[in-house]
């Protein structure tokens, strides 16, 4: 590809996501969760990732879900939006200060306060806890050089039609550019690599907010 398509597809890109991000929204309660996350100095998943997950939980209808990186609460709140009002969510982080602001979220968006289960740890050993098959979905949006050590936990607690869905998996445009060498990069890369090759999962990656990659285990 020449350097001026490139420079096209890039340009074209960055308006698609722009356009995007409008179209999903707006919606006020999770462009404050994001402005809290960013003055905690977290990085809070984007509005069409909100609505993607939304729109999943929705699908899915999970009576009970996981999500790693509670963080403030952006994709808690969306993943409890499209959760049926049965649905239990329980979210796990070590930073128990953005898990109360999550929390604090929760209560202003008028979900009910036993929808939430806080657990505050490291996901590693967090996951081991909790029951096996007993989850429809589970949403890990952590660091992407802790991805891999969790991914067989999570799959774990899925029940057979479960969906595991990984943010930070492409690191905009990081895993894409052969140039980049970050343990961030090579780390998210290295996953990506591994699970290509393991037919006992479905997948398939999508180029939404920094990289969504979504997995089920194979129907026999
Ligand atoms: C990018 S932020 C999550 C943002 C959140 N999804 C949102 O939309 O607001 C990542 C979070 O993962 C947490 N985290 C990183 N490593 C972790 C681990 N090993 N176990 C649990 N939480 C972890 C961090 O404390 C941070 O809050």
């Amino acid at each position: 590809m020449s350097a001026e398509s490139e420079g096209r597809l890039s340009r074209e890109n960055a308006g698609d996501l722009t356009f995007s991000e409008q179209y999903n929204g707006p919606d006020p309660l999770l462009d404050a969760a994001r402005a809290l996350s960013h003055e905690n100095g977290l990085a809070p998943v984007s509005q069409t990732t909100a609505a993607t997950l939304t729109l999943l939980a929705r699908v899915l209808s999970p009576v009970a879900a996981v999500e790693v990186g509670t963080g403030a609460g952006t994709a808690t709140l969306a993943l409890l939006r499209g959760m049926p009002t049965a649905g239990i969510l329980t979210s796990i982080d070590t930073n128990s200060t953005a898990q109360a602001a999550a929390r604090d979220l929760i209560d202003m968006a008028g979900i009910r306060h036993s929808r939430l289960r806080l657990m505050n740890g490291r996901a590693e050993d967090v996951l081991q806890r909790l029951a096996p098959s007993a989850y429809d979905m589970v949403f890990i949006d952590s660091e992407p050089t802790n991805l891999e050590r969790m991914i067989e936990p999570a799959l774990r607690l899925l029940d057979t039609h479960g969906l595991l869905v990984i943010h930070q998996t492409l690191l905009k445009g990081g895993v894409a550019d052969p140039v980049d060498r970050s343990p961030r990069t090579q780390a998210a890369r290295g996953m990506l690599n591994r699970l290509a090759g393991q037919d006992r999962l479905e997948r398939v990656l999508l180029p939404i907010g920094q990289g969504l990659l979504l997995l089920q285990k194979t129907q026999r």
